[in-house]
């Protein structure tokens, strides 16, 4: 199946990757500055594509912060339950929703395709109708290229249609991200792809059911999601193995229950489901809140050596990387345990004290649930730069997001980059204030943030769409912590 058609700087670090893994050449301080000029060349052009009103804040940093902030509920379970509405003619609310960017472009994209959605209050609850008919032909392709969670349409969709197409998906660039699982997990259900070359895929269905259990090579959130999906109009049981057991998958396997579909093992990494043959009920679900913001908010505290209590945080989803801080010296206190309302979701009130930090013996590296999660990794080099002593910070995952980190020294930080996956972090960092493009990736694009917020001075972070892609009105809700931030417009 032919990839997406590479950018110039993914070939350019292809083509450097390549050389260094045949020990022909190391990786320069000249060719990371030709990658990340190149990166940051296309990232403002997709910057000014994707939103014509780029916004860029002002960050007047040193000032440590205070007081109490709530977690909101997590982008990764929106797009997945906003997808499996796609199952349901009946009404679905989503109450107290994640109101961000990418939620905003899979809102654009149902509502190309018919479905009706509305806002119903300032609670962020949101109502979803369905059509007669989805407009599958008129599918917003705009919306619809710059979220990974297109993806996810594959599972619901191929109950309604023979022949469909959806373009690449998009989201963070963070290197290659495959979609072969999804296709190799859906192809059970009758599914086959044909990757054309102008960007979409061609999806065929000859609808059947899985004649044995289906087992991931890869532990994937969204192709468990996509299964899932596929699964609950399936009347027959479902067997999944080695499942994501990972929060957005648990909030879409108690959304599904409500139908009906049976589930056995949420929070596993083998799914036991059995469809039902439609689904059209009215139904209101919450997501649970998001263990990737409160890692963010808890990086906040930590770098800018501050006390202040997170609310809400999804602790299941943060017990190894509170392990470690606490091994690296943080010091917090844990409130009682409190029921999201999912009603299944274990959550506490997070109190963090300032906290002398030395760097852990042992390298910082993600894993698929339950582990450090991945996108909770990028947090701990801005941590790692506070630390006294060196931190090898591992991401194993993501082709360029361990490059993205580099942009720290901006800010004063000692980052050195190994090799595309591995860099070294040497703290504790003078942290100086600079001028900076947010990388074309959510959470380096928080940490960059974040570096500024314990600089003193005045920093600048441009193109800041990334940021909003999902997270809801970081800057407001970190200024009433204390922090000073402005959000102007322009280029
Ligand atoms: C909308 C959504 O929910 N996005 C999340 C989801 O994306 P998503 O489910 O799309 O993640 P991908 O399928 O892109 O997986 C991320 C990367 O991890 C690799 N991989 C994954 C699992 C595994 O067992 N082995 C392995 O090698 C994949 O090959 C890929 O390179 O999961 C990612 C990994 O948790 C998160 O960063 C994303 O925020
Ligand atoms: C990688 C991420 O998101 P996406 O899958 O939407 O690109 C993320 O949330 O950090």
């Amino acid at each position: 199946m032919p990839n997406q058609i590479k950018s110039e700087s993914e070939q350019l670090f292809d083509q450097i990757m390549s050389q260094m893994e045949h020990n022909r050449q190391n990786l320069s301080v000249d060719m990371l500055t030709q990658i990340s000029g190149l990166l940051y060349k296309e990232q403002q052009e997709l910057g000014q594509q994707e939103n014509p009103h780029t916004l860029n804040i002002r960050v007047h940093g040193g000032k440590p912060l205070s007081g109490e902030i709530e977690v909101k509920t997590s982008k990764n379970a929106a797009v997945g339950l906003l997808c499996a509405s796609l199952l349901n003619k009946g009404t679905t609310t989503l109450r107290n929703l994640a109101r961000i960017e990418e939620v905003n472009r899979i809102i654009e994209v149902l509502t190309s395709l018919g479905v009706q959605i509305k806002w119903l209050n300032n609670l962020n609850d949101l109502e979803i109708k369905p059509p007669e008919r989805l407009l599958i032909e008129n599918i917003n392709m705009e919306a619809a290229r710059k979220t990974r969670s297109i993806i996810m349409f594959l599972g619901p969709l191929l109950h309604v249609f023979t022949n469909f197409e959806l373009p690449y998906a998009g989201g963070c660039n963070l290197g290659k991200r495959t979609v072969k699982p999804h296709l190799d997990g859906l192809k059970h259900f009758g599914l086959e792809v044909d990757a054309s070359q102008n960007g979409l895929y061609k999806a065929h269905v000859k609808p059947r059911q899985p004649k044995k259990p289906i087992v991931m090579i890869e532990r994937g959130d969204t192709v468990t999601e996509n299964i899932l999906m596929a699964a609950a109009l399936s009347t027959g049981t479902t067997i999944i193995r080695n499942a994501s057991p990972n929060y957005m998958v648990q909030d879409l396997c108690l959304f599904l229950q409500q139908f009906g579909v049976k589930i056995e093992g949420i929070g596993t990494t083998t799914l036991k489901v059995t469809g039902v043959e439609s689904i059209n009920q009215n139904v209101e679900y919450y997501p649970s809140e998001d263990p990737i913001e409160a890692m963010s908010l808890l990086a906040a505290g930590i770098v800018t050596k501050s006390q202040i209590t997170i609310r809400r945080v999804p602790i299941e989803f943060l017990e190894i990387e509170l392990l470690l801080l606490e091994e690296m010296g943080l010091q917090y206190e844990l409130s009682e345990e409190y029921v999201a309302h999912n009603g299944y979701t274990r959550l506490v009130d997070l109190e963090i004290k300032p906290s002398e930090l030395t760097a852990p013996k042992d390298k910082v590296h993600p894993l698929p649930f339950p582990g450090i999660n991945i996108d909770n990794l990028p947090f701990f080099a801005c941590i790692a730069a506070t630390a006294h002593g060196r931190t090898l910070v591992h991401d194993w995952v993501y082709e360029n997001r361990a490059i993205y980190l580099t942009e720290l020294t901006k800010l004063n930080a000692k980052v050195e980059l190994l090799d595309p996956h591995r860099v070294y972090i040497e703290g504790p960092t003078r942290w100086k204030s600079a001028e900076v493009i947010c990388p074309p990736a959510l959470r380096p694009s928080v940490v960059i943030l974040l570096g500024m917020l314990a600089a003193k001075g005045t920093s600048t972070l441009r193109n800041t769409y990334s940021i909003a892609r999902g997270y809801e009105d970081l800057v407001s809700r970190l200024n009433l912590l204390g922090a000073e931030i402005e959000i102007f417009g322009g280029n």
